[in-house]
Parts: C-alpha cells; structure tokens; sequence
C-alpha cells in the first residue's frame, strides 16, 4: 500500500490472489511459527476422531448383537469409553488450536503496533488516525476468531471427513457415490459464494475502520463540536459509516446464510438417499441393517464436518478481508533510523570530520528544498546556521515554511535536496537517532499523555534522576504547580493534559525536552496561552536556556526576536534575510512590516492587531 496513494491507501482489488487456496496459504503462513503446537494438536484431532469413528463400528457390532438375542453390556461400556475418550482428546487438541489462534493474533498485533509506530511521517498524513487504530483492534479480532475457530474446524473437519470417507468406501462404496454427489452439488453453491463474502467483509472492515476514524475526528475536537452545535451533524457523518457497516455486514449475513440452508440440503439430502437406498437393500437382503446404521453414522461424521468445513471456509475468506488490512499496514513504509548513504539527488558535498562537533554550529541548513507533495515545493532553498549556545528566531508571513523547516530538522521528512548538519555533519551520514538523540522539540502541540506530571516530564529520560527533574521543573519555572498539585510530581494530569492549563503544559512540554539535554532546542513558541508575566518568565527561560544550548525559535513576539542572537527571515519557503533585529529592521522590508505588528505579537500584549511601535 505504500505506493497507492489515496485517503485510504487501498490497492487495486485485481493484484491479489483471493483463491480460497491461496487463503489457506496465508492461513499457513501466519501458523508458521505455532508447528508444533499445531501438529500436537493434529495428533490429538486424529486419536479423537479414530476413537470418534470406531464408535460406528461398535454400534454396529451391538446392534448386530441385540438382534442375535446376545449380551450387549461389555460392547455398550467399550462405547461409553470410547465417546470419553474421544471428548478428552478432541477438547485439548481444540484448546491448543485455538490458543494456536491467539498466539498468531498476538505476534500479528505487536509486529502492527510496532510497525505503526514508525511509519514515515508522509504515511500518518496520508492515512488516518483511527482507520489505522482500527486495523491493531477491529480486524485482528476478525482474524482472531478466525485462526482459532475456522482453523480448528479446517483441521478436524478435514481429518474426520477424511477418516470417514475411507471407512464409508470399504462399507459401501455405492452409497459413498450418493452421499458425495450431494456434497459436490453444496461445495458448488459454497465456492460461488466465497468471493463475493470476502468482498463484503473487506467493505464491512473498512467501514468500520471509517467509524473509528470519523470518531476520533469529532472526540479530537470536541469544544469546537460543541460550541457549533455540531453534535448532530458529526454523529450523522459517523452513522452514515455504521450505515455503511451494517449494509456490509448484512450482506455477508445474506450470502453466508445461503451457505447454510446448501449444506443443510446436502446433509439431508444424503441421509435420505442413503435411507431410501439403503433400506431398500437392507429389504431386499442384499445389506445387512448394521451395516447401513453404521454407514449412516459415518455419512454423518462425513457431512457435519464437511459442513463446518465449508463455514470454516467462508470466515477465513471473511477473516482475509481484514487480513489484507492489516497486510497493508504492514507493507507501509517505516522511517530509517541508522545513517544512509545518500541518495544522488542529495547534494551531499564530501566534508572532512570536524575535530571538535562543539566548534560547528549546533545546525545548519544548506540550500534545502522540500516539499510534501511531488512538484509542489514547500521550501526553495533554506540556508542559515544555528552556532552553539545560540538563540535564533525564525520568522515570516503565515505559510512561509517555519514550521517545515522544523519537521525536517527533527527528521520527520527528508529534504528532496540540500543538506542538514548537526555540529557540521550531514543529517543523512548520521542517521535519524543520532540527529534526534541532539535536539529536542517543543512545539505548539506541547503534547502531554495520560499520567502523572512525573511521567510526562520524565518521558524523555524514563528513570531521570529526582535532582535532575527538580533542574528543569526549575528552568521551566514549573514549581508553583507542582507544589499546587495534590500529589506533587505524581499527579495524574488527565488525557493530552486537560487538567493542566495551555501554558503550564507548555512549560511540562519544556522541561521535558531540557531534561534530555539537548545540545539543541526547537521551540514553537506559543502565539496564545500565556500571559504578560508568563510570556516575561518564558523569556528569561530561553535566554537562560540558550547558555545550555543552542535555541531555534519560531518566533511569534517581538520580544522573542528582539533578544535573539540572530533573526532569519522565511519568505515563501526562501531565507530572504538573516541578522539582528536593529539590523533588519533598517534594511529588510519584510521585517519591518512583520515588527510592526502584522505578524509578531508585541510582547506583554495579548492584543496582536495593535501596530507597535518595533523599536
Ligand atoms: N503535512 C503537510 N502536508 C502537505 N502540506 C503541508 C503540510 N504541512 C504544511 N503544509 C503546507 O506547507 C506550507 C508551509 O507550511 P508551514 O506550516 O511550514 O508554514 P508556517 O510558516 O509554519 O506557517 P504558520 O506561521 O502559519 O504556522 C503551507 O502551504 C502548508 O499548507
């Protein structure tokens, strides 16, 4: 799915085997590393259904007995033990299947979850949150169900039906041609079926990961939900996607319930030649009634399993349907974490090996173009450096490009062409962890998860150390909420920190990134959330900050740039001016016209539409 593009990344239907042997394949594929499991649990299926198919012939053997006048006792308690037997067997060996199941299911949800986690960035914008979510959850569970429970009916069904078909033709191979020529005309019905079940399953599937993703939609945003009265129209949208799921569903439904009524003709069907055939011959001497009892029990140890058989079939060809999706997930494309070697296209000039990395500056980009999409630049040659133990501050017109530059310094994406260096050396020949491993991001999202303030704090350095977590609650100035807290550091913020205000999860968002110590800090700032005395505080914070390590600010205040060591101008995607702020404001148009107020917030005033005065 990594090169069909579209919201839903779905390949084209016509490249895929949707054989029901090519489904059994797969089935055997997913088994691959539960072998042993699986054939202890044949074995166990074996022994249960010879005990299971030896019980006829002491039925046989009994009834024969009783009509002889002789005594039945012993063959009767012989059959009492074999059915024991039998359900002993058959019960563990169903067990060890289905638990077979679940361990398949489980290696298939960890390999997803860990895949997921590290698709390239373009991937999480090109599919959606909870269609993803979906295919861990929803239709692993599908597939569950159907490794534990079609498998085990494939594998005993066929063993039985099998076993049967052998003692059928050395009883009565006449009466074998009948029983199977019904079964042949219900297989028929049966495979006609399979295709269109599985494309139903696969509509059903994605419509619930629709449901999921529409959900997450409307819960994601939900103060704007509900302050435009939108409560209907989101859950209408959401429904019509049930809608979608219960038309699938229903249909599946349908053509499944066809399956049913084919078998059920086919085991009547038999059971009635059999009789009619069979009893005919049984008046007419030629067959004796044992043997046509013993030849009914087996044609019914030969359909039922057939039945289940021909069911077990249908859900794996349902449970395909969300296995393709989870096989699409699969195949999306992860980051590289280690170094590269580079691509041609990127202009990667050969640099001798700095002595000291502290000597270069912290980051540099060198005439980097990027854009998301193919032929529609972002980014048209970006250059500037950040020295270490700098602040820089980026500014320019909304859409010029700032918030790219940081997602290709963090690594999110990599730039078509050009270079980024960390202390001098190419992004690429170190690879994306070593880039991450320097630098640290605060961005305007200042993401914070369930749990404590302790956890969200100490997630960049699980097990940091406490006087290591008192420095950078201090740096942040983060105190006074920690002492206001019940509970201190260890309490519970609520989901993406709802208990905590915008700013103060700001500042979690801060002294989380300074506990990594990062050798360099890009930082959002915040265009709202704080206050005059808050925005001073946050001031003063990155200037002390900026004595720890080197600071890349998108700067939204004035106050930011006025401070900051060096200012780069952005303009459509270009560096079109660098210097400090007296600087450009005598020389660079652009930047007069962002200080004067049409785009930098003036400091310690919340109001953004006031012209200033820049100076
Ligand atoms: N994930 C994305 N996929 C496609 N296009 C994107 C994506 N993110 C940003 N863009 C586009 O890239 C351009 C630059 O966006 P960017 O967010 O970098 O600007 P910015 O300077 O940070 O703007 P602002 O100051 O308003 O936040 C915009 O035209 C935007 O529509």
């Amino acid at each position: 799915m990594g090169q069909s593009a579209g919201g839903t990344g779905t390949p084209a239907p016509s490249d895929e085997d949707r054989s029901t042997r090519a489904a059994i394949r797969t089935l055997c594929r997913l088994t691959a590393g539960h072998r042993r499991a699986i054939a202890l649990a044949v074995l166990l299926t074996l022994a249960g259904s010879a005990l299971g198919l030896a019980q006829p012939l002491v039925a046989r053997q009994a009834v024969d007995a009783s009509g002889r006048g002789q005594v039945v006792w012993p063959l009767l308690g012989l059959l009492g033990a074999l059915f024991l037997a039998e359900a002993v067997t058959g019960s563990v060996g169903r067990f060890l299947l289905e638990r077979t199941g679940e361990g398949v299911v489980r290696q298939l949800r960890l390999g997803l979850v860990d895949r997921l986690l590290r698709l390239e960035m373009r991937e999480y914008d090109r599919h959606r949150g909870g269609d993803l979510v979906s295919r861990v959850t929803a239709d692993t569970t599908l597939l569950r169900e159907v490794v534990s429970q079609a498998l085990a009916d494939l594998v005993t069904g066929s063993i039985v039906a099998a076993g049967a078909l052998v003692l059928m033709a050395w009883l009565d191979p006449l009466l074998l041609l009948l029983v199977v020529l019904t079964v042949a005309v219900a297989a028929g019905v049966v495979t006609s079926l399979l295709k269109a079940i599985r494309c139903a399953s696969e509509r059903m599937q994605h419509a619930v990961g629709a449901i999921a993703a529409d959900l997450e939609r409307a819960l994601g945003a939900l103060p704007m939900v509900r302050v435009h009265r939108a409560e209907a129209r989101e859950s209408a949208r959401v429904g019509t996607r049930v809608a979608e799921a219960h038309d699938a569903g229903v249909r599946t439904a349908k053509l499944a319930s066809v399956m049913s009524p084919a078998v059920e003709l086919a085991v009547q069907g038999s059971f009635l030649l059999v009789l009619v055939v069979g009893g005919l011959r049984v008046g007419g001497r030629s067959g004796s009634l044992g043997d046509l009892v013993a030849f009914l029990l087996y044609a019914s140890y030969l359909v039922l399993p057939l039945s289940s058989l021909f069911q077990a079939v249908g859900q794996i060809q349902r449970g395909m349907g969300a296995h393709r999706r989870v096989e699409q997930a699969m195949r999306l494309p992860v980051e590289r974490t280690g170094p590269v070697s580079a691509p041609a296209h990127l202009t990667v000039r050969p640099r001798p090996a700095p002595p000291d990395d502290r000597e270069r500056p912290a980051l540099a980009l060198d005439d980097v173009h990027f854009g998301y999409a193919p032929h529609r630049p972002v980014l048209r040659g970006v250059s500037f450096a950040v020295p270490a133990r700098c602040q820089v501050a980026l500014v320019g017109p909304s859409g010029a490009g700032k918030s790219t530059v940081f997602a290709l310094v963090a690594g999110f994406y990599e730039p078509d062409a050009g270079t980024v260096l960390f202390g001098g050396r190419p992004a690429a020949e170190l690879g994306r962890d070593a880039c991450r491993r320097r630098l640290a991001v605060v961005d305007q999202n200042t993401h914070v998860v369930h749990g404590t303030l302790r956890e969200n704090i100490a997630y960049a350095v699980p097990g940091a150390p406490e006087t290591e977590l008192r420095r950078v609650v201090e740096l942040a100035r983060l105190e006074e909420v920690v002492d206001r807290l019940p509970g201190g550091l260890d309490a519970v913020v609520g989901e993406r920190g709802s208990t905590l205000s915008g700013g103060e999860r700001q500042r979690v968002a801060l002294a989380r990134a300074l506990l990594a110590r990062p050798s360099l800090l890009l930082l959002d700032e915040p265009t709202s959330h704080l206050d005059a005395i808050n925005e001073a505080a946050l001031t003063t914070v990155m200037r002390e900050v900026a004595r720890e390590c080197a600071l890349l600010v998108v700067a939204h205040r004035l106050s930011t740039v006025r401070h900051a060591d060096r200012i780069v101008v952005l303009d459509r995607g270009r560096t079109v001016g660098q210097g400090r702020h007296e600087e450009l404001l005598a020389t660079h148009p652009l930047y007069r016209e962002l200080a004067a107020g049409q785009m930098l917030r003036p400091g310690g005033h919340p109001s953004a539409g006031r012209a200033p005065s820049p100076s």
